[in-house]
């Protein structure tokens, strides 16, 4: 995404929005020798060998098995055995839905695809084994009716097409690849995939209650997180995630975004929650933090836990203050949330997808 349709999708959400407008531009995104550099953070450091690792990895993963319907060469070409670039292709599907549909919400579907693919795999319980990204299951109820879920329709109809034109993936690997392709489009850190996802029927269906709930605090948060085997770093990296979308009153009846530049991947969430004074928003809806300066953005009170409590606090800090440690360690803790309890094959490779318009 150019820096340019970054700055439009933010403004034509200031003008076309019903809530209180935004009051900051997002910062300046550009690119400098193929790369995404922030006006006001260093560049990532080790992109360019990632690059070449990928770019080794399409080579030789090229020739993916294909053969034609029979009645020849006009029918749609099949996949038997995909391959690296036949995920990369699936890729640059989601990647040009994306740009095609700036109408939604902020301007992208992004965000809630990163929801569903989060939703997706944290229902992961490491005691039983059950949940995770494994599955799919959310495509029924009663999983798909839990209040947690509500919302997520949008991100599941947005791929149906995709799942339409590449009928060989599951929906459990196309989810998950979805939440890769929003996060690096919305100019995010790379996130290595690696497809062996299965769909399972609605036996599978988790119960209600395994995802996090955003009134609650700390306590609940470590109960909730440890029990898919993440420490408290991780439980703070993966909240950075809120720099991302906003909360809808006619889905969690929370309102609102967090940042300035919801559709643009940052540390920026930490940095508001540190620097700006947050009150409670006098309102006819769940309790909610506001910010007193502008009142136009929000927190969630399982968000002002992650200040409230020492430990977490401490992270906010480091994450606040270095965008790179940030975007490696968010990399690392979204790669291991995706694949909680999925049975890959033994020595299965982790591949990274080139970008598209980020
Ligand atoms: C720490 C516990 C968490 C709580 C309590 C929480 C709660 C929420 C709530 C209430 C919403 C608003 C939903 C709506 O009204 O549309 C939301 C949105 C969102 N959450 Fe979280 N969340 C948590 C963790 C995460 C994690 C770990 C991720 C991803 C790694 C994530 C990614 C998102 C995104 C991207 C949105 C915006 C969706 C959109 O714009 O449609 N959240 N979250």
């Amino acid at each position: 995404m150019a820096a340019s349709r970054t700055a439009t999708r933010t403004l034509r959400a200031l003008r076309t929005s019903t809530r209180p407008a935004l009051t900051a531009a997002p910062r300046a995104a550009f690119r400098q020798g193929g790369r995404r550099l922030y006006s006001s953070e260093p560049a990532k450091s080790g992109g360019s060998n990632i690059w070449a690792w990928a770019i080794g990895a399409g080579a030789l993963g090229a020739g993916g098995l294909w053969y034609l319907n029979q009645d020849g060469a006009s029918a749609t070409p099949k996949v038997v055995a995909p391959k690296f670039e036949d995920y990369q292709a699936v890729y640059n599907e989601i990647a040009s839905r994306l740009e095609e549909k700036e109408d939604y919400d902020d301007g992208s579907y992004g965000p809630v695809l990163v929801r569903l693919a989060w939703h997706a795999s944290g229902t992961y319980d490491k005691e039983t084994g059950t949940g995770g990204s494994n599955g799919a299951t959310m495509r029924f109820a009663p999983e798909s009716d839990h209040g947690a879920n509500a919302g997520l329709k949008a991100a599941r109809d947005f791929l149906e097409p995709v799942k339409a034109k590449f009928p060989w993936i599951s929906y459990s690997d196309l989810w998950i690849l979805a939440g890769v392709c929003a996060i690096q489009e919305m100019q995010g850190p790379t996130i290595p995939y690696r497809p062996g996802r299965q769909d399972r029927d609605v036996a599978a269906c988790t119960p209600d209650g395994r995802l996090p709930d955003a009134t609650q605090a700390q306590d609940h948060l470590r109960n909730i997180f440890y029990r898919m085997g993440f420490n408290d770093q991780e439980i703070v990296a993966l909240a950075g995630a809120h720099a991302l979308g906003r909360c809808h009153a006619d889905r969690s009846g929370f309102d609102g975004p967090w940042t300035f530049s919801p559709t643009v991947m940052t540390n920026d969430f930490y940095r508001l929650l540190l620097d700006e004074k947050w009150q409670w928003k006098k309102w006819n809806g769940p309790k909610q933090y506001e910010d007193k300066k502008t009142k136009s953005l929000m927190m969630l009170p399982a968000d002002m836990a992650l200040i409230q409590d020492k430990t977490f606090k401490q992270w906010v800090q480091k994450y606040a203050a270095d965008n790179e440690l940030f975007f490696q360690d968010f990399s690392n803790v979204i790669v291991k949330l995706f694949e909680l309890g999925v049975p890959f094959a033994e020595n299965s490779e982790r591949w990274v997808f080139k970008p598209v318009n980020a």
